[in-house]
């Protein structure tokens, strides 16, 4: 049975924005509009009817309908914005700033119309500054604006730990603080196999080669893929999140949030843990941390609040 037949608009049928849209209606966690610019209206279309065409075989009652009009995304309960351009090799995140702050500014004035009770969630890159601008646009309350990173970057160092133990990632339990950039936090303290943590399972030289791994997972795609960035571990993430708030679950993940004043942080938006619930963030875990977790936290915080800087000015 299709959830309650909420109503889920995924902006931008690029590489995240279909694969999200095709999980959503696996799922049947609503019916699901693919919104892209009217030049690319057919395209989206096309994958929509596509996806649309599988849920026979499948087995799902989600419809799917492509678009480039706003009118049909409204009411969306759910908007998961991907629009915009995603880095080639040799770019960071932070180089997309300008051109996606454009895009996100411009997708947000119209969901603010169109989907005024919809709460929002952000893939669009560098996503922490991301965050901060549709926070701004939107004018919606901060619980209902929220970032993507913490659950694909989590989901990458429990990847890397199940690999290096040779064990199933069900049992792996990890987590990344902070944004979505080179000196994101993974939070060795505080991960486990098993229940067992997992400094006694796996020498420090690994650890910190799985650290340098994860803070570098984007990287690493984009290099192999050669033109786009990851897609697939994206998707799941913002559908993980979806499921949380669409079935009000009160899932603890990391996720971008606007601190005021937690961790030390004012007016920033940053990966830290929540409960994720059907009004959106509805509280934030302030963890304690070491002196060196908060220096490295600190580090990544400078980082994400340099690039909010330029949407500031912007
Ligand atoms: N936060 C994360 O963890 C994470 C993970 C993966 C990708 N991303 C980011 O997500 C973004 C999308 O990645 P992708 O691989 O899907 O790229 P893509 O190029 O495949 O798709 C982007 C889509 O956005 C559309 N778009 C551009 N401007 C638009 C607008 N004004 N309105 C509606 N649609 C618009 C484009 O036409 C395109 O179809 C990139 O910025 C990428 O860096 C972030
Ligand atoms: O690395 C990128 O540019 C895309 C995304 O942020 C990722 O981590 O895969």
């Amino acid at each position: 049975m299709v959830n309650n037949r909420k109503k889920i608009t995924v902006v931008g049928a690029g590489f995240t924005g279909a694969t999200t849209a095709f999980m959503l209606a696996q799922k049947e966690l609503g019916d699901v509009v693919l919104l892209d610019i009217p030049q690319l209206e057919n395209p989206a279309k096309g994958k929509a009817l596509d996806m649309l065409e599988a849920s026979p075989v499948l087995g799902f009652d989600s419809r799917i309908t492509g678009t480039s009009s706003y009118e049909d995304a409204a009411g969306s309960d759910l908007v998961v914005i991907t629009a915009g351009v995603a880095r080639k090799p040799g770019m960071s995140r932070d180089d997309l700033v300008t051109t996606n702050a454009a895009i996100v500014r411009s997708v947000c004035e119209n969901i603010k119309t169109y989907c005024p009770d919809a709460t929002v969630v952000l893939l669009s890159n560098p996503v922490d500054a991301m965050t901060y601008a549709a926070y701004q646009t939107l004018g919606f309350p901060k619980n209902r604006v929220i970032g993507q990173s913490g659950v694909l970057d989590s989901a990458r160092y429990c990847t890397f730990i199940a690999q290096e133990l040779k064990v199933s990632v069900e049992d792996v339990q990890g987590f990344v603080l902070g944004g979505h950039g080179d000196d994101m936090v993974p939070m060795v303290r505080y991960s486990s196999v098993g229940g067992i943590p997992v400094e006694s399972l796996i020498s420090k030289d690994r650890l910190d080669a799985i650290i340098e791994r994860t803070r570098k997972g984007g990287g690493e795609i984009v290099d192999l893929l050669g033109s786009g960035s990851a897609y697939y571990a994206p998707a799941a993430a913002l559908v993980q999140m979806a499921e949380a708030i669409l079935k009000d679950k009160k899932r603890v993940l990391p996720v971008i949030a606007l601190l005021e004043g937690q961790y030390g942080y004012e007016d920033l938006f940053l990966g830290v843990p929540v409960v994720l619930g059907g009004a959106g963030i509805e509280q934030i875990f302030e963890l304690e941390l070491t002196p060196e977790e908060k220096a490295a936290l600190d580090r990544s915080a400078d980082s994400v609040r340099q690039v909010t800087a330029v949407v500031q000015r912007s």
